[in-house]
């Protein structure tokens, strides 16, 4: 299988070193490009995969996918449509292209690529990187079995691939998405007060990044439950069931939602901003 990835970035090298290091792909098989020359030469050595940019060769993008099985296109979603209309002429017409971009629909997507393209809209989250992603995946009408199987496969080794409809996708995004993010707020807020009540900054950033890591792992386990696991913290009238019920009363419930509401309003928006 031939992959090009066009913009070898933060989200799309996160999804590329996890296929590397399950095996989904070889890295002679991944042809990738950037805009800058500065971050292709970065991304080739952080990845060891060919990496072109546009800023050499304004015919990067054409020249990378011309043995593509399937182009995974990771630039921002304001840069979609420029960057598949411009490209549409090169691609071979059994190429599956696969998106991350938030707000970018499978039908803004088709108006610009040649007819029957077969498409695949996903959204992802960075700890694919790690082995431990989640990516929910949409494939467009007109997608075969084989082409389905073949772009799960790049995910499958190092996360929780999840088949959704493509509307479901602004709730893929707030849930998993956009949520390592609410993960890492919650890190560096633990970390920050930890230090302000004494301990040395140091500690308190690995107490809080070791602690978040150990609940994480064992929300992993076999039939873990979060409320079970958090309300075997509490014990009764201790140190927890205070710091709980002082999330609950300052609306942490409620604050959680608008968050996410707020993160899937954003992906419904940018379906108008940036459609072609
Ligand atoms: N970051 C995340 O956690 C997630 C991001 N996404 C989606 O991933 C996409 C990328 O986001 P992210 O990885 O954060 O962004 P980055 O800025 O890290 O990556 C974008 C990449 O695209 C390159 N690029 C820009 N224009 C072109 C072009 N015309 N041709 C080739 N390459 C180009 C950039 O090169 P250069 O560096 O030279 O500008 C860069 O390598 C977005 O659509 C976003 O919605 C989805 C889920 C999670
Ligand atoms: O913030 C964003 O728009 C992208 C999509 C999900 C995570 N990062």
């Amino acid at each position: 299988m031939k992959l090009t990835i066009l913009g070898l970035g933060t989200m799309t090298g996160a999804i590329l070193a996890g296929a590397l290091e399950a095996g989904a792909v070889r890295a002679e098989d991944v042809t990738a490009t950037t805009r800058s020359a500065a971050s292709a030469e970065k991304a080739a050595s952080q990845h060891g995969v060919t990496v072109t940019s546009q800023e050499r060769d304004e015919r990067a993008n054409h020249a990378a996918v011309a043995e593509a099985d399937i182009v995974l296109v990771g630039v921002k979603p304001k840069d979609m449509v420029a960057t598949l209309t411009d490209l549409a002429p090169s691609l071979r017409p059994e190429a599956v292209v696969v998106s991350v971009a938030a707000g970018v629909t499978s039908a803004t997507m088709a108006a610009v690529l040649p007819a029957g393209q077969p498409i695949v809209r996903t959204m992802p989250n960075t700890p694919l990187t790690v082995g431990s992603g989640v990516v929910g995946m949409a494939p467009g009408p007109g997608v075969t079995e084989e082409q389905t199987t073949a772009v799960r496969a790049l995910f499958e080794g190092s996360g929780l691939v999840v088949p959704v409809a493509e509307e479901q996708l602004s709730a893929v995004v707030a849930t998993a998405g956009s949520a390592p993010a609410y993960v890492f707020l919650l890190a560096e807020l633990i970390a920050a007060h930890g230090a302000e009540m004494g301990l040395d900054a140091a500690s308190a950033e690995a107490m809080a990044a070791a602690t978040v890591k150990g609940a994480g792992i064992m929300l992993q386990q076999e039939g873990a439950r979060a409320e079970a696991l958090r309300k075997a913290v509490m014990s009764p009238n201790g140190t927890t069931e205070k710091a709980v019920e002082a999330f609950l009363d300052g609306g942490m419930g409620d604050l959680v939602n608008r968050a996410m509401d707020a993160a899937a309003q954003r992906d419904k928006e940018m379906a108008e901003e940036f459609g072609a």
